[in-house]
Order: structure tokens, then C-alpha cells, then sequence
């Protein structure tokens, strides 16, 4: 006992002085990796010329991650492993020009959390009032890329964003998954008792009802655009004497200086939402991808069933179908598919190519890597 407790002073230093001597190296290697991404930067503007050079290579950094995952022996976990490389690989590409990303905002969204958590944190994020602005910044070229929410584990899909895809060219470049924490939110100067008003976006209210039914049966609840914009309003409301409360996550909640009243209210503990990444690429394949394809049928018996037989007959996995009204005629609907796999791998194109046959348009969203984080 005596002897150990001897020894910590020797020792901290010596491990200090490793601890220093690794750094030192890890940072050459990342300047010497930084370099090298660099060259590649230099390559890909020799080869694809000034205006049409695209440096961010989602099925690449797919791989990267993947890679490191794979090799990872502890003691940090795979995820925290990657999550050091998501970001290494940030700096390096903002080397060249920070990307512009566009997403659903105000600051503080949820959203805003998954284009970081898939992007790194050395972009220029630019946060949108809308998801159809989203589309027409990427779409104008202002931004590179935007980030929009899809489909929720608790309360199901975003029609917005499939809605968008009807007229818009642009393509899903890459899907990034967040699990979603609520908290109940208030300004510290109130008094919870007051709390009359609970302020959130539609879907948060959705994913905490059971737990307002259970612990607020009396307060109003209001939906606003988004929860980053119910935390700014009960922060508003808070510096006015106001007793509003808001349903937010944790990046508004700290944005707006407010009080975590109750942590991880929401109904579902699972509860997880998917988010698409749009841009004007097509995407090689990563070995592991996705597609998302958009479907007019045919107003003809069977004609839904005739589509899905098609992934039957060619072993094709798919993961997601959903309907909305096509707009272009009444009862008429388009579905939205999502599958394994890339589009240009055998099977997949023959599917592709027997729902052509079949339907009155097939639009090819995009293929893209299956989400690493
Ligand atoms: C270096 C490259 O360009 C970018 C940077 C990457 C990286 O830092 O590893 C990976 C893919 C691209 O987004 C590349 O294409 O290899």
C-alpha cells in the first residue's frame, strides 16, 4: 500500500512526459495526413477542372470510417474512435474551402446537430427557415450540400421532404441517424407552477405526448416551427415575466441559457430521427449503400403489387416504402422506396430497370453510403 502510493509521483510525470511525446506525434502524422489530402485536392482540380471540381467524397469517407471501426482495438470504442477521424477528416477538407452546409434551422436544431455530427464541425453552417429553402440553397448553388429530417422512429415520416423531391433535381448524397432527447425547458426566472404554455415543433410534441398527458394535462400546447424556435421564445417570454415553457434539445437549451427542467421526457426511448443529406452529386458506391427511389404508379389494379414483386424476383432488400398523393391527379399516389444497395450493382439495376416497365416514372434519388455514425 504504502510502496503504491510511493510510486504515483514517480510515475505521473514519466506518463506525462509519453503523453506529450505521443502528441507530439499524432500531430505530425495528422499535419502529415492533412498534406496528403491536400495532393488529392490538387489531383482533383487538375482532373475535373475549376468550376465543376467537387472535393467532398461522401462513399470515401464512408470508407475511412468504416476502415477505422474495423481495426479498432480499444480502449476508446469504435464510435468515439470514429467520431476523432469524422472530424479529422473535416479539418482537412476545409483546407481547401469550408463547405457551406444549409439545414432546417434556426441554430440549435436537431438538425443542425446531425449536419455536424455527419460533416464535422469545420463547415460554414447556414441555418434555413424552411426545408424547401434548404433544396433552393443547395439547388442555387449558395450552399454545397443541405441537411433535412426524413423520418422519425416515434412519429413516422417528414411529407415535407418527400414532398420536395417531386421538383427537385437534387440528389441524396448520404443519411445520417440521431437519437432525439427532449427535455422540458424554462427560463431560470420563472416559477414552474405559472407554466401555462408548452411551445414545440408538431413532431416534439408527438414524441412526448403520453408524458404531457401525464405530467402537464393542463398546459396548452403550442406548435411552433421548430424547438430551437419554442426555446427562443420561452427565453423571450422568461426575460418579460412570462411563464412559458418550451420542448427543445440539448444544443437550444443551451443556446437560449435556459433550465433543464425534466431530462428525456420523450415518450420513447429509442426515439430516433433519420436525416437526408442533398446535394448535386451522384455518389459511387461504398460497398454499403442505400437507395431512395421516387415512384408514380400507374392507376391500374395491382399496380403496387406489381412494383414490389419486382424486389422479390431479384432478392433486393427493401427497407422503406411510403405513399403521398401524387398531385398530378386525384388518387393518385407516388411512393417513395428505399432499398440495400447502389444502383449501378446488378440486381439493383434490373429492378430499376422492371419498375421503369411498369410505372409512370422512376426517378432515382440517389444511392449512397448506409449511415457510418
Ligand atoms: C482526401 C480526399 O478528399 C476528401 C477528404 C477525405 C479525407 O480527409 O480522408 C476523404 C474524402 C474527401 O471528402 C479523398 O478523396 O481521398
Amino acid at each position: 500500500m504504502s510502496n503504491s502510493k510511493r510510486a504515483v509521483p514517480d510515475t505521473l510525470p514519466l506518463l506525462r512526459d509519453r503523453i506529450d511525446s505521443i502528441d507530439s506525434q499524432i500531430q505530425l502524422l495528422i499535419n502529415e495526413r492533412a498534406s496528403c489530402a491536400q495532393k488529392v485536392a490538387e489531383v482533383k482540380l487538375a482532373e475535373q477542372g475549376d468550376d465543376s471540381v467537387v472535393f467532398y467524397r461522401p462513399e470515401r469517407e464512408a470508407q475511412v470510417l468504416r476502415r477505422v471501426m474495423e481495426r479498432n482495438e480499444g480502449p476508446l470504442g469504435n464510435e468515439e474512435m470514429a467520431k476523432i477521424f469524422r472530424q479529422v477528416m473535416s479539418s482537412c477538407l476545409a483546407l481547401e474551402k469550408p463547405m457551406r452546409i444549409a439545414f432546417l434551422g434556426p441554430e440549435g436544431t436537431f438538425t443542425q446537430q446531425a449536419a455536424l455530427k455527419h460533416f464535422g464541425k469545420s463547415i460554414v453552417s447556414a441555418p434555413m427557415a424552411a426545408i424547401d429553402e434548404v433544396f433552393r440553397e443547395v439547388e442555387s448553388g449558395a450552399a454545397n450540400y443541405g441537411v433535412v429530417p426524413v423520418e422519425n422512429s416515434t412519429e413516422g415520416v417528414v411529407n415535407h421532404t418527400l414532398d420536395s423531391f417531386r421538383d427537385s433535381q437534387l440528389k441524396i448524397c448520404g443519411e445520417v441517424e440521431e437519437r432525439i432527447h427532449h427535455h422540458l425547458l424554462m427560463s431560470p426566472n420563472i416559477n414552474s407552477d405559472d407554466v401555462t404554455h408548452i411551445y414545440s415543433h408538431q413532431q416534439s410534441l408527438a414524441q412526448c405526448r403520453a408524458w404531457l398527458d401525464r405530467y402537464w394535462p393542463h398546459a396548452e400546447r403550442v406548435a411552433v416551427s421548430s424547438n430551437a424556435e419554442a426555446a427562443r421564445l420561452a427565453a423571450d417570454a422568461g426575460r418579460n415575466g412570462r411563464a412559458v415553457a418550451a420542448i427543445a434539445g440539448e444544443i437550444a437549451c443551451e443556446l437560449y441559457g435556459l433550465l433543464k427542467v425534466s431530462a428525456n421526457i420523450e415518450d420513447r426511448p429509442d426515439n430516433t430521427t433519420r436525416f437526408l443529406i442533398v446535394g448535386n452529386q451522384e455518389v459511387p458506391a461504398s460497398g454499403k449503400d442505400k437507395t431512395s427511389l421516387l415512384i408514380s404508379a400507374k392507376n391500374e389494379p395491382g399496380a403496387l403489387y406489381h412494383l414490389l414483386a419486382a424486389f422479390e424476383r431479384h432478392g433486393v432488400d427493401m427497407t422503406r416504402l411510403e405513399t403521398r398523393p401524387s398531385l398530378m391527379s386525384r388518387w393518385g399516389y407516388i411512393f417513395y422506396i428505399d432499398f440495400v444497395g447502389h444502383h449501378s450493382d446488378d440486381a439493383c439495376s434490373t429492378v430499376i430497370e422492371e419498375l421503369r416497365e411498369r410505372a409512370s416514372e422512376v426517378k432515382v434519388l440517389g444511392s449512397y453510403p448506409v449511415a457510418v455514425l
